[in-house]
């Protein structure tokens, strides 16, 4: 496989160097907005977020509990610029180093305190959400190519309600055009070949993503394409919106709770399949890691060996599944992803500067738009390569 380059966020005009000098900002605004977080840890927020644009990449304190971890992790990094880091490592760091300065770690009143709550809690409380669950009235009357496609399509275009990427974009409704690569007919045939087996579905977003995200979830179970699905999350808060178990958990009550019955009814279905263990809710330190998923360690390798499918939701998912590089856009997907240990289907709205698979029309006429269009999330794929 060639080589591509690693996105760093010290080239100006780039998209990872707006991430750190505008997007972080307004985050950390909006956070010490969102709670009433004390004198201390304000401060130590505010340091951060200097730190991240104008300082050297600090060490780990003496006294921080995955200290080790880090040191190995950031080896030949520390005391260099963050700009000089990999973009994926740099902003993983950021969220780590921002749990630490909210005293999310640490014994007192903000320990374990999920930062980004409020945001999601308020987004899954939401009219938005009502219509969603309306509207899931509606697809029993489909056929069921027509189902397929709807809820496969919800839970693609779920990720473009990414509340990190809704604090510098504006939002639009999606045309067919927006779809630049859309390998959903080999999806459905793969899933039609390996009936009744064990999917992986490694979740981004919480509330407006994971809703149906759940719901094609519920419908593979129902159509007979899983049998068991084990669902990865976050194991703590990070990239603002990411799903933790929490999250899932808040998710199921909202559709068991829905006033529709479509939706109460999915919900109970996810409920008992969490109850018998048809549906697991995992995690593991590696998601909140600043690698790609080359690095996979080997117990989680285990997990995703012998599974029939992994679905890989959103951006980040997709930058570490085939490396936060600058790919030609024409590299072939397959080559990019080959290396995971079992078959995956991304579904991905356009966030940042990777992307793979693509025809070089769809380039040619992307570029003819001279408008940021990797970035803007106003473009999606759906991408899968198997293993055979
Ligand atoms: O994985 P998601 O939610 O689809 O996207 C997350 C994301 O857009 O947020 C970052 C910017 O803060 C991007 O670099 C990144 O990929």
């Amino acid at each position: 496989m060639p080589t591509a380059p690693v996105i760093r966020s010290d080239v100006p005009g780039s998209f990872a160097r707006s991430v750190f000098h505008e997007r972080h900002p307004e985050l950390v605004r909006q956070v010490l907005d969102a709670l009433p977080y004390g004198p201390a840890e304000r401060a130590a927020v505010q340091r951060l977020l200097a730190e991240s644009v104008t300082g050297v990449l600090e060490p780990p304190a003496e006294d921080a509990h995955d200290r080790a971890q880090w040191l190995a992790w950031g080896e030949g990094l520390w005391g260099r610029p963050w700009g000089e880091a990999p973009f994926l490592w740099a902003e993983s760091w950021f969220y780590h180093r921002l749990l630490d300065a909210i005293g999310y770690f640490r014994p007192g009143t903000w320990q374990g305190i999920d930062p980004f709550a409020p945001f999601k809690n308020a987004e899954l409380a939401g009219a938005a959400v009502d219509d969603e669950l309306a509207a899931l009235s509606d697809l029993d009357d489909l056929a069921p190519a027509r189902r397929d496609a709807a809820l496969l399509s919800s839970a693609l275009w779920g990720n473009r309600a990414d509340l990190s990427f809704a604090m510098t974009s504006e939002q639009g409704g999606s045309t067919d055009s927006d779809l630049l690569a859309d390998d959903s007919a080999l999806l459905w045939a793969e899933l039609d070949r390996t009936r009744g087996g064990r999917i992986c579905v490694l979740a981004d977003n919480a509330a407006r993503e994971l809703l149906p995200d759940l719901v094609l979830i519920d419908h593979l179970f129902t159509r007979g394409s899983a049998t068991r699905v084990d669902l990865y999350v976050k194991p703590r808060p990070y990239f603002v919106s990411d799903a933790t178990t929490a999250d899932v958990l808040a998710t199921v009550e909202r559709l068991r709770s829905a006033p529709t019955d479509a939706a109460a009814a999915i919900g109970r279905r996810l409920w008992h399949a969490l109850g018998s263990g048809e549906l697991t809710v995992r995690t593991h330190p590696f998601f909140c890691a600043p690698l790609p998923f080359h690095d996979l360690p080997a117990d989680l390798r285990a997990e995703f060996t012998g599974a029939t499918l992994t679905v890989l939701k959103g951006d980040l998912n997709y930058r570490r599944l085939v490396g936060d590089r600058l790919w030609p856009p024409t590299t072939p997907f397959a080559d990019a992803a080959r290396y995971f240990p079992s078959s995956v289907a991304a579904l991905r709205t356009l966030k940042s500067d990777v992307i793979t698979g693509l025809s070089p029309t769809t380039v040619a006429r992307l570029d003819r738009t001279h408008t940021p269009w990797r970035t803007t999330g106003r473009h999606a794929v759906i991408q899968v390569a198997l293993r055979n």
